[in-house]
Parts: structure tokens; C-alpha cells; sequence
């Protein structure tokens, strides 16, 4: 049996992220060119401890163009990728994961018939004694593993549950978790609500503030603008590999994120297109709010909300 002590829905976030310093990570003016294909171009954003930076876009945007950047599968191919403010161009996840980035996909690196405590510690076991005396420590990594789940406000009844058993949402807290112990001081959290209720997505949304509150800088990737604005200190809205809108929470609603989202001017057009066609009573639709924030200039780099 699973419990959550900390009920299932996620607070709608206070503007008042602390103030963080100066970019953990930053991007200025980045872009990826894969053959002739340009994924990504002209992005600016700035990942500052305690804040949750959200990045939001449809499909084929660039979002995962982006994480593997900062993350260390691809390098940037135009402009500056700067961690603790000094340039980087990382050969591999392992370097990224040096640094303190770790990303935390949706198809998690999890073995779904071990316990949650053995995925807790997979590829980094404890052991104690030496030579040919030198074994697992089983009960230092199950006490780690719960000290840490509980520092997150993750309550599992039974750690030796296979981590197969868990929700969704706590599969995701578990590897949260475990990022966090580790020594991540940004989390890309790709989609991770994309496959979950509402309920098991609340769960997910409570374990980023969390990681907020502890500190870390979360890049926060998804499609949902609600999910977002619960969390998000800082919005960067990408279309077809450039920034669309980079707005700090203060500057913008939720109505005209979700605007921005759904390609307000796509969906004017489409209603137009749909009036002439017929057969749809346009006026039943529902209006779509206007944008009421600056679009970034290109060369501006991209502040947290100040
Ligand atoms: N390895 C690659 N080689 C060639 N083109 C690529 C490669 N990876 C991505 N692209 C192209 O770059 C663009 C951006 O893709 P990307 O996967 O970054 O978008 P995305 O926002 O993550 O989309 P989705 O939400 O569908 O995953 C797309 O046009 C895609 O076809």
C-alpha cells in the first residue's frame, strides 16, 4: 500500500520567488542545427535556484531540442550556453550531471520489479566493508532512500514495494527524489505530468514546489499552461524553434499564457476558415483572450522575475 501525506492538489504559486542570484544555467541566443533541419534558434533563458522555469510548445516546437542541450545529449550549434555564468558545451549527460543538471524523463530509468529503495540507489549502490568482505549496505540505502522521500514530503507504507506498483506521479516523486540526492541543482522535468489524471498530476506539481523550496532551479517542460501556471515563476513559450514569449510570472495570466499556447492567431484563422466552410456556428465558440505582454527582442537576455 501507497499513501501521499500531502494531499493531491498543488498550491497556486504566490509571486514571490525568492530572490535568486544569477543563472544557474542560461542560454543566450542558443540554437541547434541537425543537417539542414534548424530545431531551434535564437533562444534565450535563464534557470535561477528556487525558481521553476516553465517551457511550453506544441509539438515540434523544440522542447526536446532544448532539454538535450542543457542536459548534454546534443551541443548547441549557435549561440552561448553558460552554466555558473561560464560557457559550456557538454559531450555527454555524465558532464551535465557533474554540473548539478540531471533530467528526469517520462520513460524513467526505473526497473519496475525492484524495490523503490534498490531504483532509489540503482547505479550508485552503498556498500560497506572492503575487498572481498565488501557488500550492499541494504539498511543505510533503505534509510536514506526513506529520509530523503520524507524530506520531499514523499510518504511511501513500503519501501520494499516494486517500483512498478507506484502511480505514475510517484514514480516520477521517487526519481525527483533521487535527483535531488544526488547532487542535481537544476531538474529538467521532461512532460512529467503528460500521462497522469488530474489527481496523480497534483501529486507531481506539489514535488516541484518542493524541489523549489529546497532550492533547486527546475526547468519544467509541458504542454499544459494550467499545470505550468501553478508552479512556474518564469514562462518561455516556444513555435517551430524560436521563442514565441519569455514573460516572468508577474507579467502575464494564465488567459494569455493559455493564448500563447494554443496559437491565439492560428485559432482566429481556423475559426474564419470554419465560418466559411459552415456547418459551425462560430459565434458559439469561445473568444480567445489577447496577449497583453512584449514579445522578447532577440538580443535580451531572458531575467527571472524580478
Ligand atoms: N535528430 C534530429 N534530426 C533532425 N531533425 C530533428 C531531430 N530532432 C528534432 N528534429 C526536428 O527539430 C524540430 C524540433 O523538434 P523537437 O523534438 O525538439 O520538438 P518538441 O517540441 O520536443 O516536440 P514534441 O513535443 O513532439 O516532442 C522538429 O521539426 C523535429 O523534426
Amino acid at each position: 500500500m501507497t499513501s501521499e501525506t500531502t494531499g493531491t492538489h498543488a498550491t497556486v504559486r504566490e509571486d514571490t520567488a525568492p530572490g535568486a542570484d544569477r543563472p544557474v544555467v542560461e542560454l543566450r541566443g542558443a540554437g541547434k542545427t541537425y543537417g539542414t533541419i534548424r530545431a531551434l534558434h535564437g533562444v534565450d533563458l535563464a534557470v535561477h535556484p528556487g525558481r521553476v522555469s516553465c517551457v511550453l510548445g506544441d509539438n515540434g516546437a523544440g522542447k526536446s531540442t532544448l532539454i538535450k542541450i542543457i542536459s548534454g545529449l546534443h551541443r548547441h550549434t549557435e549561440g552561448e550556453f553558460l552554466v555558473d555564468g561560464a560557457p559550456v558545451s557538454f559531450s555527454s549527460p555524465r558532464e551535465a550531471l557533474d554540473r548539478g543538471i540531471a533530467a528526469v524523463y517520462q520513460d524513467l530509468a526505473t526497473v519496475p520489479l525492484m524495490p523503490v529503495w534498490r531504483n532509489f540507489f540503482l547505479g550508485s549502490e552503498l556498500t560497506k566493508g572492503t575487498g572481498p568482505f565488501r557488500r550492499l549496505d541494504i539498511a543505510r540505502m533503505k534509510r536514506t532512500a526513506d529520509e530523503e522521500l520524507r524530506t520531499m514530503g514523499i510518504v511511501l507504507d513500503d519501501l520494499e514495494q516494486p517500483v512498478g506498483t507506484l502511480s505514475g506521479g510517484q514514480r516520477q516523486c521517487v526519481a525527483i527524489a533521487r535527483a535531488v540526492h544526488f547532487g542535481a541543482r537544476v531538474l529538467i522535468l521532461d512532460e512529467p505530468t503528460a500521462a497522469l489524471g488530474v489527481k496523480q498530476s497534483g501529486v507531481v506539481l506539489k514535488y516541484i514546489a518542493a524541489a523549489r523550496e529546497r532550492g533547486l532551479g527546475v526547468i519544467f517542460i509541458t504542454h499544459n499552461p494550467h499545470h505550468a501556471y501553478m508552479v512556474g515563476d518564469h514562462f518561455s513559450v516556444l513555435r517551430l524553434g524560436t521563442l514565441e514569449l519569455s514573460a516572468a510570472r508577474s507579467e502575464i495570466t494564465l488567459d494569455t499564457l493559455t493564448h500563447h499556447m494554443a496559437g491565439g492567431a492560428e485559432l482566429t484563422a481556423l475559426k474564419h476558415e470554419l465560418a466559411r466552410v459552415g456547418g459551425v456556428d462560430v459565434d458559439e465558440l469561445p473568444e480567445d483572450p489577447e496577449p497583453s505582454v512584449q514579445q522578447p527582442a532577440a538580443s535580451d537576455p531572458v531575467e527571472g522575475k524580478s
